[in-house]
């Protein structure tokens, strides 16, 4: 599996040049930080990483990526279900049956610190807690990759901590896992950064 980037580069019409010239190759097992200013372009690299959106230079190449997830900036899920239903659906589309899918949901929201809230609906979740249960449910799913978007942006300082040993455990050799951060707390958690430049004027 990798997602291979050459000479990307993104303008939207009418609009100066955002990033310019990256490449890269991802692969699984490590965790890369995508970086850079507020407005530099990290969430439309995202998009062009899920193939959403075509870069107006340069291309990328997903080899064995078939499946990409993408945890958006804001929690979304379905209001009145609840943390462990959310989490279990994805298993259950994976064919499993629900007696096995509710034992796996339970362990993995007991990994992510959500043992606690497994009965609670998605709207009676705290921000903290709603950002968790998406990221264990992309965990549940079958994706080659995950793209992650700010996922600490609106969360205390000890919630981000858990926020960054979750994204951690994310990581692992069957998936590549991109996170877009401007939090230094997470950018450290991470095994390479790419930095993404505004175009100089
Ligand atoms: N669909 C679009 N059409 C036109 N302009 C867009 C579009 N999407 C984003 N932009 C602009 O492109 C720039 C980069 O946006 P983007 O959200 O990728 O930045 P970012 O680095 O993720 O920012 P932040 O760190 O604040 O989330 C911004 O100026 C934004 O207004």
């Amino acid at each position: 599996m990798r997602l291979v980037a050459e000479g990307l580069g993104h303008r939207f019409p009418g609009q100066p040049p955002l990033f310019a010239d990256l490449s890269f190759d991802l692969r699984p097992g490590v965790l890369y930080g995508l970086v850079g200013p507020s407005g530099s372009g990290k969430s439309t690299l995202l998009s062009i990483l899920s193939g959403g959106l075509r870069p107006s230079n340069g291309n990328i190449e997903a080899i064995g990526v078939d499946r990409i997830g993408w945890i958006m900036q804001n929690p979304v899920g379905a209001p009145r279900r609840t943390a462990i239903d959310q989490v279990a659906v994805p298993l259950l589309a994976r064919g499993l049956l629900r007696r096995e899918a509710e034992p796996q949901a339970r362990d993995l929201l007991d990994r992510f610190g959500l043992a606690h809230v497994a009965a609670r609906e998605f709207r009676r979740l705290s921000g903290g807690e709603a950002q968790r249960m998406c990221l264990a449910r992309a965990a549940a799913s079958d994706y080659d990759a995950i793209l992650i978007d700010e996922p600490t942006a609106q969360l205390d300082r000890d919630t981000a901590h858990t926020i960054g040993d979750v994204i951690r455990e994310m990581v692992s050799e069957e998936r590549i896992v991109v996170l877009a951060t401007h939090d230094e707390l997470l950018r450290n958690r991470c095994d390479q950064i790419l930095q993404v430049d505004p175009v100089a004027p």
